[in-house]
């Protein structure tokens, strides 16, 4: 099992921001979170990296129980790419040492790199298309551009998990189109990390997540095969509005059925 979640709940104050949260990964499978603003995402991605501690529940990651465990191992399992993550990285390093700071996770590159290192940075930023970019500092690289480097970085550490928290913010219609296709080939490789794709944007889930989860209000709304949770009846309900919903190369887009002004 990839993740394990058993009735999990995280309370602050007199204030519940994730409660009874029961939610199992299956190693191959590729899940998406879908949750408004303040549902609770981050929060449970920082449980499930082991940063917040769960006030009830148990929590295990690639079979390994919190509690039980050294965190920081089970974190070099665990790959986030995130726009926190984005802020803090050291801008006048170049594309190529902020990849191969991902060996280490670390915010820098703090040791010699190895050649095969230095290989490995290469042909992953190669796979990303941003080969030519190798020695060009972080802070001239393009929104999109940053964001397949930072991916690059989290797959240089072979994560057996990849978050990609909203990993599309800000790109325009062609560079969030080329990073899905990225996003897509790392799910189809065989031996390739399980992905948990973060949005608010039900239209960037890809075909190659199967499976789902609606948070709201810090619970599970629904969670299952993406087919039968991304439906109209299913995604009216959850936003609490009619939803009209169009199927294009597998992917859902979405509108309201009727005019928000009409409500
Ligand atoms: N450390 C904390 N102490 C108290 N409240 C918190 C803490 N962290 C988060 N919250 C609250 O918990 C709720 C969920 O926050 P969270 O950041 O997990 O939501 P989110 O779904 O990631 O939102 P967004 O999509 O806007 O990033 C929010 O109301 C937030 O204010």
């Amino acid at each position: 099992m990839a993740i394990e979640l058993r009735d999990v709940s995280w309370q602050r104050e007199d204030r519940y921001i994730l409660r009874g949260i029961d939610w199992q990964v299956k190693q191959g499978e590729h899940w998406c979170l879908v949750g408004q603003n303040g549902s609770g995402k981050t929060s449970l991605l920082n449980i499930i990296c082991g940063y917040v501690w769960p006030t009830t529940g148990q929590v295990s990651v690639m079979g390994q129980r919190y509690g039980t465990v050294d965190l920081r191992e089970v974190r070099k399992s665990i790959g986030w790419v995130s726009s926190a993550l984005m802020a803090r990285l050291h801008e006048h390093e170049t594309a190529q040492r902020v990849v191969l700071s991902g060996r280490e996770a670390t915010i820098g590159l703090y040791t010699a790199p190895e050649e095969e290192d230095l290989q490995k940075a290469a042909e992953l930023l190669e796979m990303f298309g941003c080969a030519s970019l190798i020695h060009s500092p972080y802070r001239t690289l393009s929104q999109g551009e940053r964001q397949k480097v930072l991916i690059a970085r989290a797959l240089m550490a072979s994560p057996r998990l990849l978050i990609l928290d909203e990993p599309c913010t800000g790109l325009d219609l062609l560079a969030r189109e080329q990073l899905l296709e990225m996003i897509d080939r790392i799910a189809r490789q065989p031996d390739g990390p399980t992905l948990l794709y973060v949005t608010h944007h039900i239209e960037e889930i890809l075909p190659c997540f199967t499976h789902a989860l609606l948070l709201k209000n810090g619970e599970v709304d629904r969670a299952g095969r993406t087919v039968d949770v991304l439906t109209e009846a299913e995604l009216s309900r959850f936003f609490g509005v009619p939803i009209a919903i169009r199927q294009v190369q597998g992917r859902t887009w979405v509108s309201l059925a009727e005019p928000a002004s009409a409500r």
